[in-house]
């Protein structure tokens, strides 16, 4: 390379196409022209149906279609073989998928970059949380979780920089989860608690399967996250959970589920009569402290820190040496496909240019 070459642009690929990876692919196409675009070029595009690969670059505006057409199955293998060039490689896991999460520390150790909305790869067993963070300082590479906890909120940031600065987190707790803000700002006892779960769902906050959210499972990650990353190295059955999903709705298949989501309805009225009676609010709050962790639905004072927000919020306060007695408290909206592609793509362009 010439001593003032410009780097070459790094090679980035696409994993999942629903409701996160197409405003990923939208907030890629909006920078055509701008100097964003020349850092990164879209090599490959994949769902599990399908993928197309191209090593002079995808327009990502017309991604999705060139996927259509594409004779290509989808295959994990392929990944490796359509990032190879010059730059920078990233994987970017816009999936919720247990295999495409267990390749992450294999990805890492191969030096290709990983930037993840998926909780699954740090935020289920410790033991899959130590091997990417030992393959990333292994192989020198970026691990962007950003969109992880918090869809792109700064808190991941923060708790590492409090760290970077000599404080210890002592305790951190809030709502982390925007479906169940959405649905706890939004039920009033009126209509239906199923019928809002169904449009939470179509407006993309929810997980692929609600029940993910619902359970407190996809809360459960996102506190695992937080608290690792504080520190607290817990397994992932050392965080109390109590689900709101009813015995009866845990065990359908997914094609069932629709049918049956009124089964939430009368538990939930009763849940919130009862906080309505004594002027409170129901809001799903994560809570870790002195190395305990736990999830789930809490009836607090209307005025309670942790009661506030609107829409998908989350609210999330955290207590640190500096931050003794008043919490640092972050909050924004915690869901939602273009605040979750935002943060993704900021954790691409950070390591496309490491
Ligand atoms: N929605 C939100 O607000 C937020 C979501 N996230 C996370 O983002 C991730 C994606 O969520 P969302 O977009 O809503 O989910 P969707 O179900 O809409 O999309 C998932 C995509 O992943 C694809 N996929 C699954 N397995 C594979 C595989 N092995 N290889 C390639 N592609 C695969 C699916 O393919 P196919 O189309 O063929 O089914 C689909 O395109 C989840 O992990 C979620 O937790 C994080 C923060 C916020
Ligand atoms: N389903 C998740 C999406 C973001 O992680 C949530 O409701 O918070």
């Amino acid at each position: 390379m010439a001593p003032f070459a410009e780097p070459a642009a790094a090679r980035v690929a696409l994993l999942g196409t629903g409701t996160v990876g197409s405003a990923v692919l939208e907030r890629l196409a909006s920078w055509r022209g701008s100097p964003f675009a020349e850092k990164i070029s879209l090599v490959h595009v994949a769902n599990t149906r399908q993928s197309a690969s191209d090593r002079s670059g995808l327009a990502p505006a017309e991604a999705l279609h060139r996927l259509t057409l594409a004779p290509q199955r989808s295959s994990l293998e392929a990944v490796e073989a359509a990032l190879a060039g010059e730059g920078a490689r990233i994987v970017i896991d816009a999936t919720a998928s247990e295999s495409v999460a267990e390749r992450h520390a294999h990805w890492l150790a191969r030096g290709i970059h990983v930037a993840t909305a998926c909780k699954i790869g740090q935020g289920t067993s410790l033991s899959r949380w130590r091997a990417i963070r030992a393959a990333g300082a292994a192989g020198d590479v970026g691990y962007g979780d950003s969109a992880t906890v918090g869809a792109g909120l700064p808190l991941l940031r923060s708790l590492r920089e409090l760290q970077t600065g000599g404080d210890r987190i002592h305790a951190i707790a809030g709502v982390l989860s925007g479906s169940l803000a959405w649905l706890f700002n939004h039920y009033n006892g009126m209509r239906p608690f199923s019928a809002l779960v169904r449009q939470a769902r179509d407006a993309g906050y929810t997980e692929p399967d609600p029940r993910d959210d619902l359970s407190g499972e996809d809360v459960r990650r996102k506190l695992l996250i937080l608290a690792r990353t504080a520190g607290v190295e817990l397994e992932a059955d050392e965080v109390e959970v109590t689900s709101l999903v009813p015995p009866e709705l845990a065990i359908l298949s997914r094609d069932s589920l629709d049918a049956a989501l009124p089964a939430l309805d009368m538990p939930l009225r009763e849940r919130y009569a009862e906080a309505y009676k004594r002027g409170e609010k129901l809001r799903f709050i994560a809570r870790l402290q002195d190395g305990r962790a736990r999830v789930g639905l809490e009836s607090l004072p209307h005025d309670h820190p942790l009661a506030g927000g609107a829409g998908t919020d989350n609210r999330v306060a955290i207590w640190s040496d500096r931050y003794r007695t008043q919490p640092l408290v972050i909050q924004g909206p915690g869901a939602g496909a273009e605040v979750t592609a935002a943060g993704l793509l900021d954790d691409v362009l950070r390591l496309s240019t490491r």
